[in-house]
């Protein structure tokens, strides 16, 4: 028969392995283990359902030594012999910080676990509700909406940060969240655990005789848990019970909240990519406020290691939207402790644009030349502009345009004879360069030439990406002058009015001439 004391653990414990049992299915999982009442009672309780059978797996115990403290060695040392008297296997990683804060700590903590763990492992955690009310009032003084509210979720995905573009990432598994601190308190004297108090937990302060904390020196989880906590509970009794089950339906409205946002900026989305996402101003402004308001808010902060936006930058995105003025000057800036985000816009689209992306688009492209015949030279990737470490855009698919070109040259030249074909291919260029402002071009189905600015409006360009415009010409002997091919953005490609363009065009279409940025 199950004691008293356990049944709360294993039941909260079998509850959300048997929820999670799919997810679990083929999974390596570990256990973080700071020695601790909580981690520590967690450990032994699923060494005991092991044991039992009602547990398929053993976890490994992974603890981290923070190098912070004298103790922590100590600590290490006592957590691994515990581990060696229960059976479990058990790793001691040690971490080095450098700012030595909490949230340092944390963040240094994942790594670690996460650098010995394979790619979608599970690490079970040892929170509980009380954890979980002390985060939700923590976000609740600090202003927290709908998302922040719903707490710490008992399943979640953690991607590392470790490297810019790394693919790992691990599942968080917190079973106890339904469990107060009380429960665990006594499952843990009752099965004689020798836990580990860590006393910046509580930040006691030793004064004169007696044991009394002083306020001031407590973080703010300590203040709540051990001042302002007690008083509510007086007043309400099941107070805890009530914020956590908050917590939950925050966490039920969200799940409608995102999937509602999603929904919306799938409609509004143009192009989405991490450097640049654009959105349709048209389609956003149908939406209510409250469901552009949202939207802007997930836009904002694309992956879940970023910090979500401020309101007041809600609102500056949305007043930009609103705009009724033909003012493209505006950037609002936004440090999202990932990126370094620009927030413009053009015409009738809004650009979420990283710094770098911007900056990078400033700098010119390259002039250069191929030469028709020699087809052979030719890269795969044709680089249009020197790459620097961020960025490198290049055309993909020349040597088809420039066969393309060679087959009409030799069809169209029918009244020539080979010799003269042959001399004509081999003084035939290609030319790119940085499109010249003062040039006056046909674009087509267009009436008319246009030069400069007001090729660049028709061509429906931000003001950011002109200077990433590449003219690509032909001149088919030195003597005569060169003739406009072709436009290439780093978005798109566009054929000029040329007795080249249907066969241009078809590349277009195919996909056999494509303008590409890889992010570095
Ligand atoms: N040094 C550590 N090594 C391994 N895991 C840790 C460590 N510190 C914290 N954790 C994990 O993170 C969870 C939450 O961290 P928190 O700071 O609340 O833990 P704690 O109070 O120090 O320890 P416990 O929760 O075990 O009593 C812990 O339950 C544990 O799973």
């Amino acid at each position: 028969m199950t004691l008293d004391h356990t049944a709360n653990l294993e039941q909260a414990l079998l509850s959300s392995f048997t929820h999670h049992k799919q997810q679990l299915l083929g999974r390596r999982v570990w256990l973080a283990c700071s020695g601790g009442r909580d981690s520590l009672s967690l450990a032994h309780l699923c060494q005991h359902l092991f044991k039992e059978g009602k547990l398929p797996f053993l976890p490994q115990l992974l603890h981290i030594n923070h190098g912070m403290q004298q103790a922590n060695a100590a600590w290490a040392e006592q957590v691994l012999q515990w581990a060696e008297q229960n059976n479990l296997p058990c790793q001691v990683l040690k971490i080095n910080l450098i700012k030595k804060t909490e949230q340092e700590a944390r963040q240094a903590r994942y790594e670690a676990m996460m650098s010995v763990m394979n790619h979608q492992d599970v690490l079970i955690l040892g929170h509980h509700q009380d954890d979980q009310v002390e985060t939700l009032l923590m976000r609740l003084f600090n202003g927290a909406g709908v998302n922040g509210l719903r707490g710490m979720k008992d399943w979640s995905s953690k991607k590392s940060q470790a490297q810019e573009g790394s693919q790992k990432s691990i599942f968080l598994w917190r079973p106890l969240l339904t469990v107060s601190r009380q429960q665990i308190t006594q499952y843990a004297n009752n099965e004689n655990l020798n836990y580990i108090d860590d006393p910046t937990n509580v930040a006691w302060q030793s004064r004169g005789s007696g044991n009394e904390f002083d306020q001031n020196q407590l973080n703010d989880r300590a203040w709540l848990r051990s001042v302002l906590l007690p008083h509510i509970t007086q007043r309400y009794p099941k107070a805890k019970q009530a914020i956590a089950r908050t917590g939950q339906l925050m966490q039920e409205a969200s799940v409608i909240l995102n999937e509602q946002s999603k929904a919306d900026l799938s409609q509004s989305l143009m192009t989405d990519r991490p450097y640049c996402s654009v959105l349709d101003i048209n389609q956003l402004t149908e939406l209510s406020t409250a469901r552009q308001s949202a939207l802007i808010h997930s836009w904002l902060a694309p992956s879940a290691t970023e910090l979500p936006p401020s309101r007041r930058l809600v609102e500056e995105v949305l007043s930009l939207v609103h705009r009724k003025d033909s003012d493209h000057q505006t950037c609002l800036y936004w440090d999202s402790g990932v990126y370094q985000y620009q927030i413009r816009r053009y015409q009738h689209k809004l650009y979420r644009l990283w710094q770098s992306w911007e900056q990078w688009l400033q700098l010119p492209p390259a002039t250069q030349q191929v030469n028709l015949d020699s087809q052979s030279e030719i890269a795969p990737r044709f680089s249009l502009k020197p790459s620097n470490t961020s960025f490198e855009w290049s055309l993909t698919g020349l040597s088809n345009l420039t066969f393309g070109i060679q087959q009409q040259l030799i069809l169209s030249s029918n009244t020539n004879t080979a010799v003269e074909t042959g001399l004509e291919l081999k003084s035939a260029k290609l030319l790119f360069q940085p499109l010249p402002r003062t040039k006056k071009i046909a674009l087509p189905g267009r009436v008319g030439r246009k030069s400069g600015k007001k090729l660049l409006q028709a061509l429906d360009l931000p003001s950011f990406m002109r200077p990433s415009v590449v003219l690509c010409s032909i001149q088919l002997s030195s003597q005569v002058a060169e003739f406009p091919l072709l436009l290439i953005t780093p978005e798109r490609i566009l054929a000029l009015q040329s007795q080249f363009a249907p066969s241009i065009q078809q590349l277009i279409e195919d996909n056999n001439l494509l303008s590409e940025v890889r992010n570095l």
